[in-house]
């Protein structure tokens, strides 16, 4: 088996970077793998990144190489390759890429965000790349003095038909709206109107894109009148949504119904030991900041899960190889879980056949998961990695506990 990660982080955008700097900084084993050439994500492509705290100059580029090199320092590892396959419930999980690569690892952490949505137009595939274009960032230049066609009309589309103004000498926004609304925020939309470049043909939709060699008109329909025309232009870019990258995790972890990833507060996916973090995720917000916050939140959570597991590895499970190790779940809350510890250590004595272990549930609640412990005080028996006797509740004596010792001994 090669080498086993502690955390394998797939995905090297923003969140797989600040997750990459957190865990490789906490001395864990890390490495991030990505599929691209380069880490960097979606922000390797957004040249005006003009909301990343404290950077009021900084490109996406600039950010997604200064955040590689600070995983780098750390010692994070950084491998190249496209998850195919995934098995999550294995221990250690394994990771599979396209070219049948294996990766071991303790614990993974989704960061592989979302790709844009195509609209499945008759023209669409067959231009691709050849007039139609999903990011105005990386193709606009190949505009210059020309015009173009955006549809959508949400954050994205009207911030990328602003972009392409600089190159185009005229951008033509399609809505399906009514004259005046699009779905985009009132300052980015303001923003437009008051760019003199920029065009719109409302309560329309394009049903196809033409040309020869290049793009060279759409057919454009307005959905009020039924009516079709056709538009000259010289390119179309396409900004309706976006898709997570889950198609390799699916029925392994819990997801929404549009493929995105369920997580708690602590990122924490369906499945122990799988973090998911950023664009992928099910969640209010996608933006670079956010994506790098879930980053340092799955990471932190992963770390405490990794010494929980060793805790359980090392206290509970490998000394039952010889002798039983009894498990108390107390909480400083519960006065009679307290009160059993004292109880049982009395009990024992001096036995040195069985160990005693006190699993604080307040700050281990990874442990508790671990053996499925919902009341409190709980009190289990484990030997050779089993549990062979349990207790619970807050009726535990001292009576119940000598019959339980008794059964084990
Ligand atoms: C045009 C545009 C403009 C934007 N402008 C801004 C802005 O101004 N401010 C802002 O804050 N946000 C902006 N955003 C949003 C921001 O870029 C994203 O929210 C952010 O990049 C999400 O980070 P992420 O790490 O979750 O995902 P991503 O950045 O999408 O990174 C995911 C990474 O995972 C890799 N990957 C995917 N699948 C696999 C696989 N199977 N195996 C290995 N690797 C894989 C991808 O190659 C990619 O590098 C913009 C986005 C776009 C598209």
């Amino acid at each position: 088996m090669s080498d086993v990660f502690d955390v394998l982080i797939i995905g090297g955008g923003p969140a797989g970077l600040t997750a990459g700097i957190y865990a490789s900084r906490s001395k864990l084993k890390t490495a991030i793998l990505e599929k691209k050439r380069k880490p960097g994500g979606q922000m390797s492509t957004t040249w005006e990144l003009e909301n990343y705290p404290g950077f009021k100059e900084a490109t996406g580029p600039d950010i997604a190489k200064s955040l590689s090199e600070h995983a780098e320092k750390f010692g994070c590892e950084f491998l190249k390759g496209e998850v195919k396959e995934i098995d999550l419930h294995s221990n250690p999980k394994v990771v599979t890429s396209k070219k049948g690569e294996e990766y071991h690892a303790k614990s993974v952490i989704m960061a592989t965000g979302a790709e844009p949505r195509t609209l499945g137009l008759p023209g669409e595939h067959e231009f691709r790349g050849l007039g139609v274009g999903y990011c105005a960032t990386c193709d606009a230049d190949f505009y210059t003095d020309q015009e173009v066609i955006v549809i959508g009309s949400g954050d994205a589309a009207v911030e990328e038909a602003i972009y392409l103004t600089r190159f185009a000498k005229k951008v033509t926004i399609v809505v399906v709206h009514e004259e005046g609304k699009m779905d985009a925020t009132k300052v980015i939309q303001e923003r437009a109107f008051e760019n003199p470049k920029i065009d719109y043909i409302w309560n329309s939709v394009v049903e196809e894109i033409k040309g020869d060699e290049l793009v060279d008109r759409v057919v454009v329909k307005n959905i009020k009148t039924g009516e079709t025309s056709e538009v000259k232009t010289d390119g179309v870019f396409i900004f309706v949504g976006t898709i997570p990258k889950t198609e390799f995790i699916e029925g392994q972890v819990e997801l929404t119904e549009q493929g995105y990833v369920k997580v708690n507060d602590q990122m924490e996916t369906s499945v122990p030991g799988v973090y998911s973090a950023g664009d992928v995720n099910d969640k209010f917000l996608r933006q670079v900041v956010t994506a790098c916050a879930d980053g340092a939140i799955a990471a932190t959570a992963c770390e405490r899960f990794l010494e929980e597991r060793q805790d359980i590895e090392e206290k509970i499970e490998e000394p039952s190889q010889e002798k039983s190790v009894i498990v108390v779940f107390w909480s400083p809350t519960v006065k009679e879980s307290m009160e059993a510890i004292s109880q049982l250590e009395e009990v024992v004595g001096n036995d040195n056949q069985v160990k005693i272990v006190n699993i604080d549930t307040y700050k281990s609640t990874g442990i508790a998961d671990n053996y499925q412990i919902n009341e409190i005080p709980s009190i289990i028996a484990v030997r050779n990695k089993k549990v062979v006797a349990s207790l619970t509740g807050k009726e535990v004596n001292k009576e119940k506990l000598a019959d339980f010792y008794q059964d084990l001994v």
